[in-house]
């Protein structure tokens, strides 16, 4: 798991060289920078062998491998047993990698001598934000000869940056990648510490300080954060003293027929425990009865189809819509999906069904998106977004060509959307749609159109149960009501939702989510300074 409490500014591989070009720029000499990386990392390493122990450094052709030589030389200054194998030849080293070499005063091996059976730590600075292409060959063998070590002697790696062959920028294994038991890295993470597979790999990932100031984040603009209450806390809408409950908004939940009426409840129960200060569930007439013996606090009101729904939504106090638990796929629910869609500023939440309906036709709902005025918030599963956006075809891709984007940008959009990586696939829907996208799974991902992007990796694996996304959508929707901005709000959901499961624990079903928020509000409004009676 990733430590928290990390600051949540996440530098993709160009990011940080962008860092690291303005601290040098400024003054501070790249090589200041690796001796501060390495000794970060010879510090960590002294915590995890044992005094005298003996390590193993493996170093490859870049500056990883400088930061590994640098720590290697300070280890064994600290009377460490240092052993250290170089993945190229000593003249391939270049720049500052090559100065850390010279500065290494112990023997150099070749990796496929080195024994590493003996070790009681690994350091892995074989590849880091250079890696540019699979790993194969020589690279391939070292790490392959790593995992085996690690796996049959069970003695701790230390992944210098991040575990080589993982790309930071997408947390994708490019060929083979090294399972490490810790990883290092410097000035901020990068979204590959918490995207799949890449955060498994990195298993614990700690930051270090080396000297590149916060300063220059002003400049790089970083567009993706780790989702954290300090990113959205200060929009968060907290009950106000002289608030009344219509101040606080009105959801909507739509509700399937009478055999699928549970994920309705969840979702309004989700919207109400999230704040909002009304909740309805829209239901059809013959599920009216199975809704009024199941409900208290939240009203209901009866909706057999689009016009109906279109009559409800003149009342603009309902200022958030929650469509799709449990709706079914097909025709009726892509009417009441673009009934629903109708111009006015309301945020509308959809999730499930809502989106299966459109499967291989992302384009119908885009335009109805882009025709709704107010925010909407897309909550797929990776299966969902497969549907939706996986097999648009080169007719699709003619359409989008035809709308208001160039074409350029859309085609970098239709290939984001097949891209590897989880954020860019968030982020190319979002762009597409004009919506806000949550991408649900282990590593949830909420991309806004702007191109924003946050990253949570703060839910358990046992919210993945049935009826968790329905809940999910509801609070998102409670958060809408009460007017925060859907980007936050979708961002602070995801991460109440984690929370509330944390402080559920394992054999949470999807009610208790709603039932465990209060704990988890509680100590949110203490740590934005609330007091309580
Ligand atoms: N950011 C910062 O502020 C600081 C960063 N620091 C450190 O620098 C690291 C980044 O260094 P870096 O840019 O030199 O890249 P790095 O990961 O060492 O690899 C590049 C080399 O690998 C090669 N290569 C690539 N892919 C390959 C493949 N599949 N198979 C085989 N070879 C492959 C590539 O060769 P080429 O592609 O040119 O053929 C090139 O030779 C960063 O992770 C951090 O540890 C610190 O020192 C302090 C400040
Ligand atoms: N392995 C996992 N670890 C943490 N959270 C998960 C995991 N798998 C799924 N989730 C979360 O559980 C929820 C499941 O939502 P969804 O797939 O829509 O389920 P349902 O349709 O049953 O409501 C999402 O919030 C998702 O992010
Ligand atoms: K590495």
């Amino acid at each position: 798991m990733t430590s928290h409490r990390l600051p949540p500014e996440l530098l993709s591989n160009s990011e940080m060289a962008e860092a690291d070009r303005l601290t040098i720029a400024s003054g501070v000499p790249g090589y200041a920078l690796m001796e501060n990386a390495g000794a970060a990392v010879a510090l960590e390493a002294s915590w995890l062998a044992p005094r005298h122990g003996r390590i193993v450094v493996l170093c490859g052709p870049g500056n990883n491998g400088g930061d590994g030589f640098v720590a290697a030389r300070l280890l064994k200054a600290r009377d460490f047993s240092v052993t250290l194998g170089l993945l190229v030849s000593i003249d391939a080293l270049r720049g500052d990698a090559a100065a850390a070499a010279r500065a290494w005063n112990g023997e150099i091996t070749a990796i496929e001598a080195l024994d590493l059976d003996a070790a009681d730590l690994v350091i892995d600075a074989l590849f880091g934000a250079g890696l540019a292409r699979d790993l194969d060959g020589p690279a391939r063998a070292a790490v392959d000869r790593l995992n085996a070590f690690s796996r049959e002697r069970k003695k701790p790696v230390l992944a210098v940056d991040v575990p080589s062959g993982i790309d930071g920028t997408s947390g994708q294994v490019r060929g083979v990648a090294v399972w490490a038991s810790k990883t290092i890295t410097f000035f901020r993470r990068k979204p590959g510490h918490l995207l799949l597979p890449g955060r498994l790999h990195c298993n614990e990932t700690i930051v270090a300080d080396i000297g590149i100031t916060s300063a220059v984040l002003d400049v790089v603009r970083p567009a993706t954060q780790a989702n954290e209450p300090e990113v959205w806390g200060g929009l968060y809408p907290v009950p106000r003293i002289d608030g009344h409950k219509y101040a606080r908004g009105h959801a909507l939940v739509l509700s399937g027929d009478l055999a699928h009426t549970g994920a309705a409840r969840l979702a309004a129960r989700g919207a109400l425990r999230a704040g909002a200060g009304l909740v309805t569930i829209a239901t059809p007439r013959e599920a009216l009865g199975a809704h009024a013996a199941a409900l208290t606090a939240i009203m209901t009101a009866v909706c057999d189809g689009p016009e109906e729904l279109a009559a409800i939504l003149e009342d603009g106090r309902k200022n958030a819509l929650v469509l799709g638990p449990g709706l079914g796929v097909g025709a009726a629910t892509r009417a009441l999906t673009l009934s629903a869609l109708a111009p006015a500023s309301r945020a509308k939440i959809l999730d499930a069904d809502a989106l299966s309906s459109f499967k291989g036709d992302a384009f119908s709902l885009a335009q109805a998106i882009r025709g709704s005025g107010g925010p909407v918030v897309l909550t797929p599963h990776d299966g969902e977004f497969a549907r939706l956006f996986g097999d648009l075809s080169a007719d699709d891709e003619r359409r989008w060509l035809k709308s208001d984007a160039d074409p350029e940008t859309l085609q970098k959009r239709l290939n984001g959307l097949r891209s590897v990586s989880k954020l860019e696939r968030a982020r190319a829907a979002a762009a597409l749609a004009g919506a806000i996208v949550l991408l649900k799974g282990p590593d949830t991902v909420v991309a806004h159109p702007d191109g924003r992007a946050m990253i949570d990796d703060t839910s358990p694996p046992w919210l993945a149960t049935a009826g968790s996304g329905d809940v999910l959508a509801g609070m998102i929707a409670g958060l809408c009501a009460q007017s925060m901005p859907p980007f936050e709000a979708a961002s602070a959901a995801v991460w109440l939702h984690g929370a509330g499961a944390r402080h559920f624990g394992p054999g949470l079903v999807a009610e208790d989510i709603p039932e465990s928020l209060p704990a988890v509000l509680r100590a949110l409004f203490q740590s934005f300074g609330l007091t309580f009676p």
